[in-house]
């Protein structure tokens, strides 16, 4: 992202963000309340328009980007707008929706695919027990886990997580942080929103943070073991 700015109500709530998310990387986005972080992260998938600036995806112009499937999203809260009652197993199948090709009808291998990446997410995300539940029944820990699993199953090469640990409790956090370290030790690239980081801090490489719309700290795992701060900016 280049410059990347969002006006809401006239007003900039992202303004002149630039940030350059390398392969591997586990960065994380902090801030107070209202600072900007989800709107970053939206912006950065092309998901809210920019009213100045220019966001790419893998070197695609956001809105162009058709390769959906490389990126997961992890969204705040599971949208129950539709109000349609889905099983925890048919939520997370949605994940496999992007790498379907839109031509040609699914096969039996990809059926046994999708199969097996359902069943395998469903176990990492702890809601094997869970797959026949309503999803929107489910408490505020566990629909978050549901969420995650959806993005597990649609094996992305980056995983973009929207305050992952908000309402969470402690186990749950603690198994989210073991499947992040399984994901980033498996060469997944990791954007988190965050207002504390808890049991993911080991696992975090960069950190930028954001108030008023703006970078105000960039952190490197090492530069924030040291104390130091890298400059705002950085390349984009
Ligand atoms: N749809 C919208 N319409 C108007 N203003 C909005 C909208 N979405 C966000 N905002 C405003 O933009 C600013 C940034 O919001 P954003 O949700 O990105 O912050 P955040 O750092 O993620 O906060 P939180 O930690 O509370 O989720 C806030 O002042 C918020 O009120």
């Amino acid at each position: 992202m280049t410059g990347g700015t969002v006006r809401r109500d006239g007003r900039e709530v992202l303004a002149g963000v630039d940030l350059r998310v390398e392969a591997g990387d586990v960065l994380a986005v902090l801030g107070p309340n209202g600072a900007g972080k989800s709107t970053l992260v939206k912006a950065l998938l092309g998901l809210i328009p920019l009213a100045a600036g220019r966001t790419e995806i893998y070197g695609v112009p956001a809105a162009r980007f058709r390769a959906r499937h490389r990126v997961g999203y992890v969204p705040q809260r599971l949208p129950m707008g539709g109000g349609v009652p889905a099983t925890v197993r048919e939520v997370v199948a949605s994940g496999r929706v992007a790498r379907r090709s839109r031509l040609l009808p699914a096969l039996f291998t990809d059926r046994a695919a999708d199969r097996a990446a359902v069943d395998r997410a469903l176990r990492t995300a702890g809601l094997t027990g869970r797959a026949r539940d309503s999803a929107h029944l489910l408490s505020g820990g566990q629909q978050q886990r549901v969420l995650i699993a959806r993005a597990l199953a649609g094996e992305p090469d980056v995983f973009v997580l929207d305050e992952p640990t908000a309402g969470v409790d402690a186990r749950s956090q603690a198994a989210l942080a073991a499947t992040l370290h399984e994901l980033a030790r498996a060469g997944r690239t990791v954007v988190l929103v965050a207002h504390e980081l808890g049991p993911l801090e080991p696992l975090v490489t960069r950190t930028v943070e954001l108030d008023h719309g703006r970078v105000v700290r960039e952190t490197t795992a090492r530069a924030a073991t040291a104390g130091r701060t890298a400059t705002p900016g950085g390349p984009a």
